[in-house]
């Protein structure tokens, strides 16, 4: 008879939710595998509203954000909180999505317990370590300790093999986020928003620290003097809680009749605004990967992206952040079809909405000690799209309370 195994997924924030959604529907779909949630809090409110897009309740959350602490303090109450729940309940796998310090600081302690990690969206890279800060070295360590290292992309894969990543512990799988995106769109989502019926949609985003200030201040001016340039245009914009970004954007924008500034929308009401969209106008690492999937032209408000392969294929554009280029992209996108056309191509290079099955089938394999064909990898059968169904989450017992050089596959704007 096998013997259930755990599995543990650490999330702490909106993204990572949402990144990690379909991965936890997978293997709760393998009876023999029991899926455990821990929250960091790391984001707190986004992430609640990330997890009830999913109908995932982390049932025991770290809570480990106090105002204006320290990176390394933050990283030091993740590592002791988690370290106290594999010493308490070890599971046989930890799984993090992503670049934050929740992710880092797992999989310190899971290398520490020698308990395998297993991380997702591995190998992107900007081959800067100031920018993102410190999201470059939190990925680079991730890889390190990872036993499984979950490439989205073939780019991905090369990037960790550049650093003497064992390639038996790398797998493409695509980006789960594409199979969040497609399940979620497959419901057929609603924008309940009033917008202007009769304009066309701009979506905008940001959030990244290195835009707040004077980027920030430039990249709001281009908004209003595209309202003054197109008034057949309307600017939706979900603003992020940051007081950074929020206070400049209400400061800046509020008075336009022609943006729409809204408190971060819900998952599937995101997705419905994307669908909605002409454009999108964005700092946001998963905007890049979703809003190709859906045929939407994505200008990225960046000098460089670890995202290079939507780039390439022509159906993203690093834009910067000066007013000027703001306005000059978005205009251009406005008033001219061909170039419009060319980037509205509906293709995405992260995954066909099948990464979590793959990745739900690599983990059994591990923890189980099993040769199950992965969905999709050759040979095998490929896998139905993934479902939005989610798994019931088994409660994790709270921890005891704590005392208190540019790569060639890196784009960067011409
Ligand atoms: C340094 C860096 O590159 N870090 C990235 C950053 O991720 P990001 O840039 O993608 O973050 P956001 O833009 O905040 O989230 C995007 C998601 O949120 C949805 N969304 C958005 C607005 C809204 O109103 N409602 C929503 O539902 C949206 O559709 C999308 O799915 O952090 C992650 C780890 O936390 C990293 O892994 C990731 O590399």
């Amino acid at each position: 008879m096998p013997q259930t195994r755990s599995v543990l997924c650490v999330v702490g924030t909106r993204p990572e939710a949402i990144k990690m959604a379909p991965i936890m529907c997978s293997l709760k779909e393998i009876t023999d595998i029991s899926v455990r949630l821990l929250l960091t809090g790391q984001h707190r409110d986004l992430l609640s509203q990330a997890l009830a897009s999913f109908g995932l309740i982390g049932e025991a959350n770290l809570d480990l954000m106090q105002p204006n602490q320290s990176l390394s303090g933050l990283s030091a109450r993740i590592m002791g909180g988690i370290d106290s729940i594999l010493e308490q309940n070890p599971p046989a796998m930890v799984l993090a999505q992503g670049d934050t310090t929740t992710v880092m600081a797992t999989a310190i302690a899971c290398f520490h317990r020698q308990i395998p990690f297993g991380h997702v969206e591995a190998g992107l890279r900007t081959g800067n370590l100031s920018s993102p800060f410190p999201e470059e070295f939190n990925r680079i360590v991730a890889s390190h300790a990872a036993s499984l290292n979950f490439a989205p992309t073939e780019g991905a894969r090369q990037a960790l093999l550049r650093e003497a990543i064992r390639p038996e512990t790398i797998h493409v799988t695509g980006n789960t986020v594409i199979d969040a995106l497609l399940a979620t769109a497959a419901q057929k989502p609603r924008l309940s928003l009033p917008l202007p019926s009769d304009q066309r949609l701009v979506l905008l985003t940001m959030h990244r620290r290195e835009n707040f200030g004077r980027p920030a201040a430039q990249i709001f001016d281009a908004v209003l003097a595209l309202c003054a340039a197109f008034p057949d245009v309307h600017f939706l914009y979900p603003v992020h809680p940051n007081p950074n970004i929020r206070d400049a954007a209400h400061g800046m924008l509020s008075r336009s009749p022609q943006v729409t500034l809204t408190e971060p929308l819900d998952y599937p009401e995101m997705v419905a605004a994307m669908q909605r969209a002409t454009l999108v106008l964005t700092d946001s690492g998963g905007l890049q990967e979703e809003a190709p999937a859906l045929g939407k032209p994505v200008l990225v408000m960046r000098n460089e992206t670890e995202r290079p392969e939507a780039v390439q294929l022509g159906v993203a554009k690093l834009i910067g952040t000066s007013r000027r280029h703001v306005f000059r992209e978005v205009a251009r996108l406005l008033t001219s079809p061909a170039d419009y056309a060319a980037m509205a191509k509906g293709v995405s290079p992260y995954g066909d909405g099948c990464a979590a099955a793959r990745i739900a089938a690599l983990v059994a394999n591990s923890v189980l000690d099993a040769t199950w064909p992965v969905p999709g990898a050759r040979g095998a059968t490929p896998p139905a799209r993934s479902s939005i169904r989610l798994p019931t989450v088994e409660p994790v017992p709270a921890p005891p309370p704590q005392r208190p050089s540019p790569m060639p596959d890196t784009v960067h704007m011409a």
